[in-house]
């Protein structure tokens, strides 16, 4: 279904941004066939410059336009936005939501009967087309409709289709995980700045340490457990950094990490 459909994106903020870029970025489809809708008058402004991507002057336009509604905007709004939506879908288009933690059901029941939803949870990592998604079907979504999703979703990274009950867990790890990983990438740079390296070459140092060691997860297949001994020499420099990080619970702290944020999620759908 995506070969012909215009695309339509309400809210263009963070994440509306990232899965732009990152469709066109890929080439899946040209500017023209994404129509976007922003409350605010200087994103909209912004993605019509920096992408030529089409401009909707009201939520409606963009819906009407649209075959498939991408909905990007934040849960609190969700609700106002399916309101304002409702009247504009007699087209029957695929409704995909990425807000964290709202229900298929809520969705469902906002819009009128049968609408295929299909809710997703993706991340801004989708900007570069490396991006991590996990997509769920409503009750109304078809085989038609998730594989059009996932050529989307793919277009922009990994994407993996789980049961509805997964996806807050999949925010708490993989939504929110490009901010730890961020926060760990951060905090070793600083750990090489208090060293005495200067902060540039210490940036590059680590995001190519970061970047490396998923690449060889990635390309070796190995555990990463088997890859973290070939660091770790007897007596050596490794194993005494590693007890500093066990002595404070980082792995705990991680953990933590996931359950809070799923936790908050959860929350979140009400
Ligand atoms: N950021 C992330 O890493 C991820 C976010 N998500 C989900 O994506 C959604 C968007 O997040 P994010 O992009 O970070 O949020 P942003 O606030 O950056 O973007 C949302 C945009 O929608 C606009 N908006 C608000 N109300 C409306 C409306 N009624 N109609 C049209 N546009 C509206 C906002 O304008 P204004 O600012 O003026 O209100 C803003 O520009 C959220 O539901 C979030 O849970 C999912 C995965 C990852
Ligand atoms: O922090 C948030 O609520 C959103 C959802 C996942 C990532 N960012």
């Amino acid at each position: 279904m995506l070969d012909t459909a215009t695309v339509g994106f309400i809210g263009g903020g963070n994440m509306g941004e990232a899965l732009i870029r990152g469709i066109l970025q890929a080439g899946l489809l040209a500017p023209e066939r994404l129509v976007v809708f922003d409350v605010s008058r200087e994103r909209l402004e912004h993605l019509e410059g920096a992408y030529g991507v089409v401009r909707a002057e009201t939520l409606s336009a963009c819906a009407q336009a649209s075959q498939v509604i991408i909905v990007a905007v934040k849960p609190q709004n969700m609700g106002e936005v399916l309101e304002s939506m409702a009247p504009s879908t007699p087209h029957r288009p695929l409704v995909i939501s990425i807000a964290a933690g709202v229900p298929i059901q809520t969705i469902e029941a906002a819009l009128p009967q049968g609408i295929p939803v299909i809710r997703v949870m993706p991340n801004t990592p989708a900007l570069v087309q490396q991006g991590a998604s996990a997509l769920a079907r409503g009750t109304h979504a078809e085989d038609t409709h998730m594989e059009a999703a996932l050529t989307l979703f793919r277009s922009v990274g990994i994407a993996h289709e789980l049961d509805e009950k997964l996806l807050d867990a999949v925010t708490g790890l993989s939504g929110s995980g490009p901010a730890y990983v961020l926060h760990f990438l951060e905090s070793l740079t600083d750990g090489g700045v208090l060293m005495g390296i200067p902060r540039p070459v210490a940036r590059d140092l680590v995001v190519q340490t970061v970047m490396g060691t998923a690449r060889m997860i990635l390309e070796t297949g190995r555990h990463p457990s088997q890859l973290k001994d070939m660091v770790t020499s007897p007596g050596g420099t490794t194993i005494h950094g590693l007890e500093v990080l066990e002595k404070e619970g980082v792995r705990g702290a991680i953990m933590g990490a996931v359950r809070a944020a799923t936790e908050r999620s959860k929350a979140l759908g009400g």
